[in-house]
């Protein structure tokens, strides 16, 4: 039950599965659980890279005795990544292993004392920095914003692991395997995917450098804060995260709608039957029904996307307008959109969908369709039109 998993001879899995949080961040579900890496390496000095959220301390220091040699105890704690899913079980570790000293730069250690409060023995890294544990020998990598100011990531050189913290995450629990070649990989890369676009996407541009910083080092284990731990194909999670931080998208579609009442749903499903028609592999959201969270996973890799709105209180649909902020806050880049509003008296949602892509500097598919009331024939007919532009619009 609480088996701590060997990842070589000295390095061990020390984490937990969290099947009991509904929402990550208390925003994004998690329907098939999460997992909170840990790793102890048992070496001349014994070394604990990253903790779990406070709630499972229990089974984490269970792993970690049943891993730690007799009469031994932890001498490193190595903080890649401050946020409490990684630290909340600190205190009561520094309780328990009195001897812990804890290793971070700057930044993490300034925001631990924020959080949890000073005190207890540090370590302060800077980049590039060596830890010599006996065997083993630990190397630090600042890699700001990946997903936070303090972030970075350490190599083992004589195993070749790098404990990458956030980045190469994904959603889903590890007791339906722990490895890459235990897993069932269509799923994972879709959950990976889905905590890409709701986590770390809007620091692209960050895990771009990162990417260029560690990709040299010849990792040969990739052993991240969430999910699968690479031992077999980890270039397959480094292209991944490649791609998708370069957001290379497919000829694909999103089309995601608002409707209270029917017209607007008649309008986006007009405009999906005709990239259909077109040979474009179409995704549909209904708002109120699709939670965000996977809205944005199949916008990641889309090249065009289809917002369609009624008329609210002069705005945006709620659903759609929360949908739209955080489009901008995950600063996706360069899509082509088609824009379908409908209204009762005197609108308001074609126009601030086509101001959203003002401001996105995405470029807007014409025609835009905005239809007063119940869209007839002629109005249908300009939705398929859309989506026959879209489509050649998405080959171009
Ligand atoms: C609560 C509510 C608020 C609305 N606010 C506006 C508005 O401010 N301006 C407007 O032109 N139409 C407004 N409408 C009308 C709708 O935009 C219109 O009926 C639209 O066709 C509804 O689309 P649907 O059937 O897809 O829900 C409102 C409708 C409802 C139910």
């Amino acid at each position: 039950m609480h088996s701590a998993i060997p990842l070589t001879e000295k390095v061990f899995w020390v984490g937990v599965n969290d099947h009991e949080t509904d929402l990550f961040e208390a925003l994004w579900p998690l329907p098939y659980g999460i997992s909170y890496n840990a790793y102890l390496i048992v070496d001349d000095r014994t070394v604990l890279v990253d903790a779990v959220k406070g709630h499972f301390l229990d089974e984490h220091v269970n792993r970690i005795r049943e891993a730690l040699p007799a009469g031994r105890s932890i001498d490193y704690l190595v903080v890649n990544h401050v946020e409490p899913d990684h630290t909340g079980a600190l205190r009561i570790l520094r309780e328990l292993f009195p001897s812990i000293r804890v290793v971070g730069n700057k930044k993490t250690l300034e925001l631990l004392a924020g959080f949890y409060g000073a005190g207890g023995d540090t370590h302060v890294v800077q980049d590039g920095d060596v830890l010599d544990l006996g065997t083993h020998r630990l190397t630090f990598h600042l890699t700001p914003m990946v997903h936070w100011p303090e972030t970075m990531m350490t190599f083992e050189a004589s195993t070749g692991i790098l404990f990458s913290g956030d980045a190469f995450g994904g959603y889903g629990t590890v007791d339906r395997g722990l490895f890459d070649d235990e897993m069932d990989l269509a799923f994972f890369e879709s959950e990976t995917l889905r905590y890409y676009a709701n986590i770390i996407g809007r620091y692209s541009q960050m895990v771009q450098k990162a990417i260029a910083k560690v990709g040299t080092l010849g990792i040969k284990i990739l052993a991240p804060t969430h999910g699968a731990v690479w031992r077999t194909q980890p270039r397959v999670a480094v292209d991944w995260y490649d791609r998708w931080s370069r957001q290379e998208t497919k000829s694909a579609a999103v089309v995601a709608y608002g409707s209270m009442y029917g017209n607007t749903q008649k309008m986006a499903e007009r405009v999906a039957r005709a990239l259909v028609d077109a040979g474009i592999r179409t995704l549909v959201h209904n708002l109120s029904h699709s939670h965000a969270s996977y809205v944005l996973r199949d916008i990641w890799t889309s090249r065009a996307l289809v917002l369609a709105s009624p008329t609210y209180n002069t705005g945006l649909f709620p659903t759609m307008d929360d949908l739209v902020r955080l489009l901008e806050n995950k600063l996706i880049k360069d899509r082509l959109l088609g824009v379908v509003g409908s209204y009762g008296w005197t609108g308001g949602a074609a126009k601030a969908l086509t101001a959203f892509a003002e401001r996105s500097k995405w470029r807007i598919v014409e025609p835009v369709v905005e239809v007063r009331c119940a869209a007839g024939d002629q109005d249908l007919e300009r939705c398929a039109q859309l989506g026959r532009n879209l489509a050649a619009a998405v080959r171009a």
